[in-house]
């Protein structure tokens, strides 16, 4: 090789390992730590993405830390019982669920996305292993009904998590394992219940400690004034959350209450990122550019442009 090919070789070279040596800071922080990653249904629709993020966790998992995945499926779930005909709707951001569309639910979540998400996160190494609120008394649920424009709303068989227990997941994670966890529990009767899957995430990441709570959904993050997609909120405080919670719409109504939940329960920092972009939960982890939206003790709250607006 002459010098001149020997230069130009190099140059990919160097750029992979300062890639790598630049991801040093982040895998010291996060060595040996619990991080709850939340994949919504709306971020699963694209095969590309899908395997993205099953090669993401595993690579979390041979980088040193400790993912668990909480996974939803809210389309899924819709385009299923559209199939079967049952209706169902969305009342503050949760779906009202009847007896008859939580075996729908239950089958959609634990039955078909949970078993994909395992599979693909498994051509990696036997790493997941998935399992549900049901399973070994992960979860107890709480029916719960929701307030829409100052009106009680029932929900029918829609919970909150009232109680974690961990062990489980604590017992996979100790034996190297990825746990993969559906958001369906039963309720202290036996009655099972269908969990929002970003509430049931927070729960999990309180219970577990975690270091931090990752949702990952598909849109950049919380915009500051949806639905115009100008200005994403980049960090924003617990209390300044709380205050615009009331104001916000739809899903993400779930979504920023999980992460201020999360937070309030001594999470760490709980970050809605953009799921559409492949590798999001890596860019997320290692790198300190302005993705998302954060959520942080302490922090004034913090706008940038919108990607898609800047474009
Ligand atoms: N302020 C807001 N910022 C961003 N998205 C919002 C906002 N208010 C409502 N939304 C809606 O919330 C959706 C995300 O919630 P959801 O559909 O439940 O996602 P997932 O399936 O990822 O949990 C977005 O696609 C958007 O339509
Ligand atoms: C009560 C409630 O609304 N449960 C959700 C559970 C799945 C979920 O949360 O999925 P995403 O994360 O994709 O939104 C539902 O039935 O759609």
């Amino acid at each position: 090789m002459s010098d001149d090919q020997t230069h130009e070789a190099g140059k990919p070279d160097q750029f992979k390992a300062h890639t790598l040596a630049g991801a040093l800071p982040w895998l010291k922080a996060y060595h040996g730590k619990i991080v709850v990653i939340k994949y919504g249904g709306n971020a699963m629709t694209d095969d590309t993405l899908k395997r993205a993020f099953a090669e993401d966790i595993a690579f979390l998992r041979f980088a040193g830390f400790r993912p668990v995945v909480v996974h939803g499926g809210g389309p899924q779930i819709s385009t299923m019982l559209d199939r079967l005909g049952i209706e169902s709707e969305f009342r503050g951001g949760l779906r009202v669920t009847t007896p008859e569309a939580m075996d729908v639910v239950r089958m959609v979540l634990v039955g078909q996305v949970q078993r994909e998400l395992v599979g693909l996160i498994n051509e990696h190494g036997p790493l997941a292993v998935g399992l549900s609120g049901e399973d070994a008394g992960l979860f107890t649920a709480e029916q719960t009904g929701t307030v829409v424009d100052g009106e009680e709303v029932d929900l029918g068989l829609v919970g909150e998590v009232a109680q974690v227990r961990p062990e489980a997941v604590l017992d996979l994670i100790e034996a190297g394992r990825i746990p993969v966890v559906s958001s369906v529990a039963p309720d202290i009767d036996g009655v099972v219940h269908n969990v929002n899957a970003d509430s049931a995430a927070a729960s999990l990441a309180a219970a577990l400690g975690a270091e931090k709570l990752l949702v990952l959904t598909d849109v950049e993050g919380l915009y500051l004034d949806w639905p115009d997609p100008e200005e994403v909120i980049g960090e924003i405080s617990p209390e300044a959350l709380e205050e615009i919670l009331p104001s916000l719409a739809s899903g993400m109504i779930p979504k920023m209450g999980a992460c201020l939940q999360a937070v309030r329960n001594g999470v760490k920092r709980a970050t809605v990122v953009d799921g559409r972009q492949a590798h999001a939960v890596l860019l997320e982890l290692f790198t300190d550019e302005g993705v998302g939206t954060q959520v942080l003790p302490g922090v004034t709250t913090k706008t940038r442009k919108a990607r898609e607006v800047s474009k």
